[in-house]
This record gives structure tokens, C-alpha cells and sequence, in this order.
């Protein structure tokens, strides 16, 4: 009782703080020794709603800040790692390699050592996955990279190796051992639902370049074909003026949760080219590239829209066309491989010295005279290799001792893409103040992880209380106002005008329909019959409603009489009138096709969109042309 006399009380309504709400009680109390004055009661729930909201609004700011504080130790964090980074992936012997005693490859955490020819050789790499490495292990190493794309940065990553050294198995995986594309599919949905500062939006393309043609592995094709004829297979490439890179007619689809997402990727990735080698029983004779578009829309303070790329690219593999025994296309096609790679890893060795030029363009090599040739990987991919971009080679290895010459050569394709001299020792205290400079930086990430997770936790408890005191506004409030008490007085014009209604919209639907539909719509001799009889019902109807309202008094079926000044019987017929509204809702959406629109619709870079020739649409249309003639 005295907590209901202080909750009465007007002046303590001000003082009254966002966290009394968990004692405010839920439904109306009932007070017994104090004269409420019903205004100041409501002073009092309107002041606690708007502190509650005022409260979240602060919490909201707050878990802003610790969000750009974990964006801020994180950047800081790649940028002493550097903003390319190799890592280095050891395959696991096959059952068809032979194994022989010792094996030229060793591996430590961060270095590789190889021995050939009575020589030790040693590589140094950001990190070095052993034979034994899992997938989930790998990916725990990629996945910060990943969280810089959703943070706004353009990101690449990329699997390099010889052929047949686990490039696919790595990006790709198999159903029981995911890689890293369907791992990050997943991971961007799931850091998107934890993230409640922005709302993000996805899209997908993926492309191939083979033999140096661009083609679309997501654009419609007629049966699953592999190819189209020349469709889509040779798309241009265009800079924007803002220096964008888009690819031309590339189909690029809205992929709302991974489910989709992981539709449209086993789709693309059915259509690559592979063939069959003597090093490889499914050789990639391209390079697939799976770009994620990543929309950041910031809310209220910070409401503008950030767009960066994500790119998982699977290289082909660089090979020695006499091992693999390639003839023909297939040994055009390893050219055009060893070729793109050899730019690749020209731009990123211009990249890590910070060269003013960077060759994204253009590849010169040697046949029987130097000849300049244009390369599309790298113009592709220019972009989201340069100033801002964060890029990750994961270069792939066989442990093999018949494969010895290119894992040396892959080696030393990773040193260039490192720019760091393998003899060339990072001085020790240089690498112990690095290291104890990102713990100290990944202790802050976990604190503004921690404090965020606090501070939403606060957050759903807060709204928690605000949906709980606007629910009790309402109820004790809302409908009295609405419906006040002379407005529940009901005339015998307003009850006409309820039964008068669907006569009158029946007209005007009538007349817009019939000047607005095509001649086939027009109504047939059976639907006329229909119609007619549905208005004899209809008049019929509101006859018996009309009398009704002359004794001021409706006779309900359930033998329920009620009186016109009844204040329930205006809500009564609202609700009817709703109910009626909604049934009719119902079954237009009932009667939509079932028929999925993200994956019907196709965005094209200049936003139009292509509708596949789905039958259920087909039927659709049949549908409600029927709809349609039922109506007349
Ligand atoms: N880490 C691994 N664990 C188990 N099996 C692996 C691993 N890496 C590769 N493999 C197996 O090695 C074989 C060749 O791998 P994959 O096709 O991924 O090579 P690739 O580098 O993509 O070759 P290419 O360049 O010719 O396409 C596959 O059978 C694959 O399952």
C-alpha cells in the first residue's frame, strides 16, 4: 500500500528513475486509500516511458563506442601484422604418393624448412599450418581478416599452390569438412545477427577467368548447362570514377541468410571448369573468384551506408606442363594459369614495397619476344589489393619429394608476396615488443567484446520494461481516448454507412475494373449469374441489419441482444470490420505463389533486375487471371 502512495503521488513521478519500472505493476493497480487523479497517473507512465527510451538511446551510444574501440584495436592489430599476409598450408600425403624415409619438408609455427640436393633451405610465413591442420583450425586464423570486411575494408584471399596441393579443398572443403568459403558465408551471418549497432546486407557473385575470359558462373542458364553460348562468357571490365571496379553484366545476387547464400555458392561452383590431369583427377583450369558485396547501414546517429568487398578467390594451379602431362586446351589452359599468376605475383610484390606503380594491367612474358598482355585477374581485383585492403595468400604446399621443385618454386613465391629475405632475421626485441603490442591489443578487443555484450544484455532488459509500461499505457489508456464515450453513442447513419460500404466499393470496384482491365476480363454469362446472386444476399443482408438498427437493437446468431448505446458493440463491429479485412489479406497472401523472390531475382550492376522463367510464375499468372474474372 505504500508503495502504490508513493507511486500516486505527483511529485514523485519526476524523481521517478528508468529502473522503478520493474516494480510498476503490469496491470492497472487497484488503490484503495488514495484519490488517484487519473492525468497525473498518466504523467507519471508517459515520464517512465520516455526515460526508458531515453535510457536505451545512452546504452545504445555507449555500445557504439566500445564498438569503435574493438574496430580501432583490431585495425591496429592487422596493420602491425601488415596488410598482406602469407600463410603457409602443408597437404597431408595421398594414398597414391609414396612416402620415402625422410621427408624434404619440415614445418615449425611460423617457418618451413627444406632440404634438396644436400642443402637446407628455411621460409618465413605469418603462419604455417602443418599436415595435421584441421579446417576449423585454419579458418580460426582467417576469420579477423573477415571481420575487417564487415568493419568496411576491401578483402582478398587467396589460395595459391601448385596443382593438386589442396587449393579447392582449402577454400571449398567437402560436406563433411567445410572450407573456408562456406565457413565464412556462415560467419558473416552470424557476426551481422550479433552486431546491433549496424544492420548489414549481403549480395554474391562469382566468376571465373579462363584462358583470360571473364565468365559469370551465376548467370541463368537453359538445362544446367555448363555453358551458354557466348553468354556472359567474355564480360568487360569497368572503372568507375571513383576509381570502382565493376565487371560488367555480372550477376550479383541478394543472399538474405546463409541457407541462401550456400544455394547460389554450390550453384556457381558446379559450373567451374575442371579437367582431368595426371597430377589432379579434378584439376580447377581457372581461377573461381566468389566476391561478397557487404552493405553497412549505420543507424540513427551514424545513418549512412558503407559498401566493402570480400573476395575468395581459388587460383589455378600453377603447374609444370610436362608433369601433368597437358595437351592441347589443357595445356593452353596452364599457360593462361601460369601467366595470371606470374601478374598476381608482380602486383603483390609491388604492393608490399609500396611501389608507385603497381602492374595491375598489363603482363609481360617471353616467347619468342617480349609481348604485353592483359591481365584480367589483377585488373579484376585492383581494387581490393591496393591502399586499405587487407590481403590474405594462403600458399599450398605438397610434402612430397617428387614435387620438390614446385614447392620451391610456390616457396619463393610466397617470399616475393612476403618482400622479407628469409636470411634476414627481424631482430628479436623488434618481435617481442610486436607481440606484446597485439596481446595487449587483443586484450582490448576482448574487453569492448565483454562491455558490449553487457551493455546489449542491459539493453534487452530495459526494452523489456518499455514494451511492459507502453502495454500497460495502452490498455489503461489508449481505447478510452480513442473511443470516447460519445463517440460509442453510435447514430443510425453510422450503422448504415457500415452496411451501405461494401455496396458503394463494389461500384467503384466495378468501374475501375472495367476500365482498367483487358477485354479477356471481362465477365463471362457464369460469373454474372454469380454476381447477381451474391447481391441478392447481400441486400438481403443489410435489410434484416436495417430493420435491426430501427429497433436500436442486433440480433446476433448466438441469440445475444445488445443495445446501440452499448459501448461494445462499435468495437464489436470494428473488429468485424478488421477481422473481414484480414481474412481478406489472408487470402491474397495465401494465394501468392510460393515461389522464393530472391532467388527468381537477379541484380545486374545497373540495378535491373531478370526474372528467370520459372513455370510458378507460369501458374501464377493463370491464377490470378481467374482471381481476376472472379471478381467482375
Ligand atoms: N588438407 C587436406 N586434407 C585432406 N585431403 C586433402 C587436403 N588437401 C588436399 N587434399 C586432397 O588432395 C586432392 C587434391 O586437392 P585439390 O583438388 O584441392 O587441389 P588443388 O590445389 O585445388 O588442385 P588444382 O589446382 O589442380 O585444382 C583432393 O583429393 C583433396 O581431397
Amino acid at each position: 500500500m505504500v508503495e502504490e502512495q508513493i507511486l500516486m503521488r505527483p511529485e514523485n513521478a519526476a524523481n521517478l528513475s528508468p529502473d522503478s519500472v520493474a516494480e510498476f505493476p503490469v496491470s492497472p493497480p487497484v488503490y484503495t486509500d488514495v484519490v488517484v487523479v487519473p492525468e497525473q497517473e498518466k504523467d507519471v507512465l508517459q515520464n517512465l516511458i520516455s526515460n526508458l527510451e531515453s535510457e536505451i538511446k545512452q546504452l545504445r551510444i555507449k555500445q557504439r563506442t566500445w564498438d569503435e574501440k574493438r574496430r580501432g584495436a583490431l585495425r591496429r592489430i592487422l596493420d602491425i601484422k601488415g596488410s598482406i599476409r602469407v600463410f603457409c598450408r602443408i597437404r597431408p600425403f595421398l594414398l597414391a604418393e609414396k612416402r620415402r624415409g625422410s621427408e624434404p619438408v619440415s614445418a615449425g609455427s611460423e617457418r618451413i624448412w627444406m632440404k634438396f640436393g644436400g642443402r637446407k633451405k628455411d621460409f618465413e610465413f605469418d603462419k604455417v599450418f602443418c599436415q595435421e591442420a584441421s579446417q576449423g583450425y585454419v579458418f580460426v586464423e582467417v576469420e579477423p581478416i573477415l571481420r575487417s570486411a564487415m568493419d568496411g575494408h576491401n578483402v582478398c584471399v587467396f589460395a595459391y599452390g601448385q596443382t593438386g596441393t589442396g587449393k579447392t579443398f582449402t577454400m571449398d572443403g567437402s560436406n563433411e569438412q567445410p572450407g573456408i568459403i562456406p565457413r565464412a558465408l556462415e560467419e558473416l551471418f552470424r557476426q551481422a545477427s550479433v552486431d546491433n549497432s549496424s544492420s548489414f546486407t549481403f549480395s554474391m557473385s562469382m566468376l571465373e577467368v579462363y584462358m583470360g575470359n571473364l565468365r559469370d558462373l551465376l548467370a541463368p542458364r537453359l538445362c544446367n548447362k555448363a555453358y551458354e553460348p557466348m553468354s556472359k562468357c567474355n564480360l568487360n571490365i569497368q572503372t568507375d570514377p571513383k576509381g570502382f571496379i565493376e565487371v560488367e553484366g555480372l550477376s550479383e545476387v541478394p543472399i538474405s541468410d546463409y541457407a541462401k547464400a550456400r544455394w547460389w555458392y554450390n550453384k556457381g561452383r558446379r559450373f567451374r571448369s575442371t579437367s582431368w590431369t595426371n597430377v589432379n583427377e579434378a584439376s580447377s583450369r581457372s581461377h573461381c573468384l566468389t566476391r561478397i558485396n557487404i552493405f553497412r547501414h549505420g543507424d540513427g546517429l551514424e545513418a549512412r551506408r558503407e559498401v566493402s568487398r570480400l573476395w575468395m578467390v581459388d587460383l589455378g594451379g600453377s603447374e609444370r606442363l610436362l608433369k601433368t602431362g597437358a595437351k592441347g586446351l589443357t595445356m593452353d589452359e596452364g599457360r593462361a594459369i601460369n601467366l595470371s599468376l606470374s601478374a598476381l605475383a608482380d602486383v603483390i610484390a609491388a604492393l608490399k614495397r609500396k611501389r608507385c606503380h603497381v602492374p595491375y594491367r598489363q603482363v609481360f612474358c617471353w616467347c619468342y619476344y617480349f609481348v604485353c598482355r592483359n591481365s584480367k585477374l589483377t585488373q579484376i581485383l585492383k581494387d581490393s589489393l591496393g591502399d586499405g585492403s587487407k590481403v590474405l595468400m594462403l600458399v599450398h604446399i605438397s610434402p612430397s619429394e617428387e614435387d620438390i621443385c614446385e614447392t620451391i618454386c610456390s616457396l619463393n613465391f610466397a617470399k616475393r608476396a612476403r618482400a622479407v629475405e628469409s636470411c634476414k632475421e627481424v631482430p628479436m626485441e623488434l618481435k617481442k615488443q610486436k607481440e606484446k603490442n597485439i596481446m595487449e591489443l587483443e586484450e582490448d578487443i576482448r574487453e569492448a567484446i565483454e562491455q558490449r555484450q553487457n551493455l546489449g544484455d542491459q539493453i534487452q532488459k530495459v526494452e523489456f520494461r518499455l514494451t511492459e509500461s507502453r502495454k500497460l499505457f495502452s490498455t489503461t489508456y489508449s481505447l478510452p481516448e480513442n473511443d470516447s464515450m460519445e463517440t460509442f453513442t453510435t447514430s443510425k447513419d453510422d450503422v448504415k454507412e457500415v452496411i451501405e460500404t461494401p455496396k458503394a466499393s463494389k461500384k467503384t470496384i466495378q468501374r475501375n475494373f472495367s476500365s482498367s482491365v483487358p477485354r479477356f476480363m471481362n465477365p463471362t454469362i457464369a460469373s454474372r449469374q454469380r454476381q447477381s446472386v451474391s447481391e441478392r444476399e447481400i441486400s438481403a443482408r443489410s435489410k434484416i441489419l436495417r430493420s435491426a438498427v430501427t429497433r436500436n437493437s442486433i440480433q446476433f446468431p448466438c441469440s445475444q441482444s445488445l443495445s446501440h448505446s452499448d459501448l461494445r458493440i462499435k468495437a464489436m463491429l470494428r473488429s468485424s470490420n478488421a477481422k473481414s479485412q484480414y481474412a481478406k489479406t489472408n487470402t491474397v497472401l495465401a494465394e501468392k505463389p510460393k515461389c522464393n523472390e530472391s532467388e527468381q531475382k537477379i541484380i545486374n550492376p545497373q540495378g535491373k533486375m531478370i526474372t528467370s522463367s520459372d513455370p510458378n510464375l507460369r501458374v501464377t499468372l493463370c491464377r490470378h487471371r481467374r482471381r481476376m474474372s472472379d471478381l467482375v
